[in-house]
């Protein structure tokens, strides 16, 4: 069976408009699993970032209870979720956000050092993260402007890696990349999940989407249903047709 890493019930979020309360997510139940690759759908605005905040404890949630494992994170203080982001959590955005000021190394070691002093085993385990995600020695001293935008990303995905997070936090992280390079990042995250991490992913790209063993989808601030799609397989198209009569189902 497989083993649960964090509950989300009741979750609401609610935005304070002016005079008018959007009521964006609305007492969903979730259930995320360790080792899955889940992906969360639904059409645009119907809170699927919000959703990936509060689960991630980046943001808090109006109402609810977030259990990951025996923590219960719902009610902590803004110190103590970013203690629990740091131990636990690792995350990948559209905008990568590195430092433009540093060095691919020193982008990933700034990260790693807000968890461990050990710099050496540090800078090995970068070494060993980057020439997994295919950069090599002549990157590690680039700074990201002189990156492809894929090459940025996989960066940001060995920062989000350095310390071992259990779970990964992905919002659209193929969104600002071509084609090939939206590619390679795919392939270095299915093949981390491959791996055992468990990863959490927003999307609103099918390609992208049917990288995850599991499709949520999210509508008027519930999930209305989920697919199971198993692990990928590289050109199977019999999943890609499963996740369209999927979506289309949905109203995607
Ligand atoms: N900080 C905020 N203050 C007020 N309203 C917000 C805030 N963040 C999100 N919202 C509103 O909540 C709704 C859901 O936003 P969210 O970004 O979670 O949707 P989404 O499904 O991720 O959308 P998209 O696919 O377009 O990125 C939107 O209507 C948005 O305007």
């Amino acid at each position: 069976m497989m083993k649960q890493i964090l509950e989300a019930t009741n979750l609401c979020k609610s935005y304070s408009n002016g005079s008018v309360m959007q009521h964006v997510l609305r007492n969903l139940n979730i259930q995320i699993y360790e080792g899955d690759f889940t992906v969360i759908m639904g059409s645009s605005g119907s809170g699927k970032s919000t959703l990936l905040y509060a689960l991630s404890g980046m943001d808090k949630p109006t109402l609810g209870n977030i259990q990951y494992r025996n923590e219960d994170i719902s009610n902590y203080n803004n110190d103590k979720l970013a203690v629990f982001r740091r131990k636990h959590c690792g995350f990948i955005f559209q905008q990568m956000y590195l430092n433009d000021t540093m060095s691919v190394m020193d982008n990933i070691l700034v990260s790693g050092l807000l968890v461990t002093k050990d710099r050496k085993e540090l800078k090995k385990k970068a070494e060993e993260l980057l020439q997994a995600v295919g950069l090599n020695e002549e990157c590690y001293h680039k700074f990201p402007s002189q990156l492809s935008g894929g090459e940025a990303q996989r960066v940001a995905i060995v920062r989000a890696l350095i310390n071992s997070p259990e779970i990964v936090f992905a919002d659209e992280p193929t969104g600002a990349l071509n084609s090939q390079n939206a590619t390679n990042v795919l392939d270095v995250m299915t093949d981390m999940n491959a791996k055992g991490q468990s990863i959490v992913m927003v999307t609103h790209d099918m390609k992208t989407a049917r990288r995850a063993n599991r499709i949520l989808y999210l509508k008027d601030g519930i999930i209305i249903d989920e697919l199971n799609l198993g692990m990928y397989i590289k050109g199977d198209q019999e999943r890609h047709d499963t996740l369209r009569t999927f979506l289309e189902k949905m109203g995607w």
